[in-house]
């Protein structure tokens, strides 16, 4: 190895430094011929093998590039502000074919003239490659980084927010006692608040495990479907489903179902049970004193009517139900026939009103072919249709005096004739009869037969008109638009205060029938889901001026109540005036009293 005694050299550090990174310190001597600072590198070695025994050597055509750099080299230690002249990458060929890769530097440091040439593993174009390759692998890994990141903060912030609003949301539930269920996209309860474990009677398993909400809540198919549809609507259509089910101890519960969209995840559905079966169960004994087989009405007029086709109905006496036109004797006459042992056999309606003595003799007790003209066939009347049945003759009041004899004939044989024949026919038929009439007037009248009246009213059933059981008419109301609802396809649900006002003032001359083709009318003009007064047709809006036979206040307080917002139309403050009580006071009784207090 050659000694170097020159003042540059380097201490040990710098040499190791240099040799580290492959570089060889070359000071420039004369023309071409260098001397090197240091210990030879070996790739400098496989070049010039002369330098590690001379003390310089001449740079030539071996390294062509190098070679040709020189004169650069010559220009950057000659220029006065010591620039560094840079050769650019090369590749040069060992004595062995070895291809090498170097750049080099010229500069000048003081009165040395350097030439520092650095040896590359890698030619440019693999090392650019290698660099680029690099950059992008630390640009991805940066991006990648920095994606993680940024994921993992939103993640954990989310995991976080979801785990806070969760245990929150939770809380709530639980403090408020909802009875609550979490149902995920694939129909999972996903959590059920304590209220829920114990109003559906879930075991601590069972409400571990994410159960499909179908199993949670056995429902009739019909119910099962509705909760389906509704899970599957958007908010803007959902209305509560009603489900009932039974849990698995064996309770029979009703529930309203009021879905939310869970606002942490689109695909959620928040669901609240509402146990409704102690108002189910109450709801049910007011409908059952509210209804009647079709009948409705809660007054006490109609409550006694219920009682009396009760009565009635265990036995089989002939009934004259009286009651002024579409007060509903006929759907009387059918719940007594429903209600009675004879509900398996036919119910035959015939209305006596108009017709000829023939032809209605002929349509109640039948005829024989040619009896009279026309009598084409034998023909059983509506008598022996009715067999095992009841046989309900409205109007019987209208009907001609020969029809009476016959009818009284065969009342008191329990036979039937036909008309043209002489052989009677056993019926064992139940006759109840109805009129507008009074028939003690029409008998004083001459006009009925005292003996058939006596006949047909072995039972009496009196029906109150209607502006005489007017806490019936809500009621009344409610059911004809559920009824208009179905027929008409309306989502009309409630009448206005001020429409039932109306309702409630008008004196009904034409009762119930009249009501419900009132409703009906005012539906097809309602545009809202509200009826309002001005949907109700103007004659409705006169209060007759004397009213046959006229609103009497009523007795009993609840009546008395509406019959006052009836006259005031509604205004509180105007009833509460003619009852003679203060507002507070009126306010009061009126909740009192169940009433709907606006
Ligand atoms: N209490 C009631 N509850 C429900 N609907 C009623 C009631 N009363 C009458 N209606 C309805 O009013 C209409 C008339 O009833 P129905 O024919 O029974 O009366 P009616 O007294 O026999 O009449 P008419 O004397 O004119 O023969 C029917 O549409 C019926 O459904």
């Amino acid at each position: 190895m050659a000694p170097n005694s020159h003042p540059s050299v380097p201490d040990a550090f710098y040499s190791t430094l240099l040799a580290r990174f492959l570089i060889a310190v070359l000071e420039h001597v004369a023309e071409t011929r260098f001397r090197l600072i240091g210990e030879p590198p070996p790739w400098l070695l496989r070049l010039y093998p002369e330098a590690e025994h001379q003390a310089d050597f001449s740079i030539d055509t071996r390294t062509p590039v190098l070679h040709n750099f020189l004169h650069d080299a010559a220009a950057a230690w000659d220029a006065q502000n010591s620039p560094i002249a840079r050769s650019g990458f090369w590749t040069d060929h060992t004595m062995f074919d070895e291809p090498q890769h170097f750049d080099a530097l010229a500069l000048r440091e003081g009165s040395h003239r350097l030439l520092l040439v650095q040896h590359h593993m890698e030619s440019y174009d693999q090392q650019a490659a290698l660099l680029q390759k690099a950059r992008e692998r630390a640009l991805q890994q940066h991006e990648q980084d920095r994606g993680h990141q940024r994921t993992h903060q939103v993640l954990t912030t989310k995991l976080a927010d979801s785990e806070r609003s969760r245990d929150d949301l939770a809380a709530i539930l639980q403090r408020l006692g909802l009875a609550t269920l979490l149902i995920d996209g694939d129909g999972h309860v996903r959590f059920l608040s304590d209220s829920a474990v114990r109003l559906l009677d879930v075991s601590s398993s069972s409400a571990s495990r994410a159960m499909h909400w179908e199993a949670l809540l056995p429902a009739s198919k019909p119910d099962r479907l509705a909760l389906q549809t509704l899970l599957r609507q958007p908010v803007s259509q959902r209305e509560r489903a009603r489900c009932h089910i039974e849990t698995p101890t064996g309770r029979r519960l009703w529930l309203e179902i009021e879905l939310h969209d869970d606002p942490r995840d689109s695909h959620h559905r928040i669901a609240f049970l509402h146990d409704m079966t102690d108002v189910y169960h109450l709801r049910r004994l007011l409908e059952l004193k509210a209804h009647f087989h079709d009948l409705i009405g809660k007054s006490h007029g109609m409550t006694q009517v219920y009682e009396q086709i009760e009565d009635l109905a265990r036995v089989d006496s002939t009934v004259l139900i009286e009651g002024e036109t579409g007060t509903g004797k006929e759907l009387v006459a059918r719940a007594l026939h429903q209600a009675s042992a004879r509900r398996t056999g036919p119910f035959i309606a015939a209305n006596c009103a108009g017709l000829t003595d023939s032809l209605l003799g002929s349509q109640l007790f039948g005829h024989k072919r040619g009896a009279f003209t026309g009598a084409i066939d034998d023909q059983p009347g509506l008598f022996e249709a009715a067999q095992d049945g009841v046989l309900f003759l409205d109007e019987i009041g209208d009907i001609p005096h020969t029809v009476q004899t016959h009818l009284l004939r065969v009342l008191q044989e329990k036979e039937v004739t036909r008309l043209g024949e002489t052989k009677p026919r056993k019926i064992n038929v139940r006759v109840v009869t109805a009129t507008h009439h009074n028939l003690s007037q029409d008998v004083a009248k001459g006009v009925f037969r005292a003996d058939l009246l006596y006949r047909i009213r072995v039972a009496r059933l009196q029906l109150p008109p209607l502006r005489e059981r007017k806490e019936d008419i809500p009621l009344l109301v409610s059911s004809f638009l559920t009824e208009g609802r179905a027929s008409m396809g309306k989502t009309i649900h409630r009448a206005s205060p001020a429409a039932m006002a109306v309702l409630m003032d008008y004196h009904w001359p034409g009762n119930v029938r009249e009501l419900k083709s009132t409703i009906e009318c005012a539906m097809i003009h309602c545009k809202g889901d509200t009826l309002d007064a001005s949907d109700l047709p103007s004659e409705i809006h006169q209060t007759n001026p004397v009213p046959p036979p006229g609103p009497t206040p009523p007795t009993d307080e609840r009546s008395r109540f509406l019959f006052a917002l009836g006259q005031a139309r509604g205004n509180r403050t105007k009833a509460a005036r003619l009852l003679g009580m203060s507002r507070a006071t009126f306010y009061r009784r009126l909740t009192e009293l169940d009433l709907p207090p606006s």
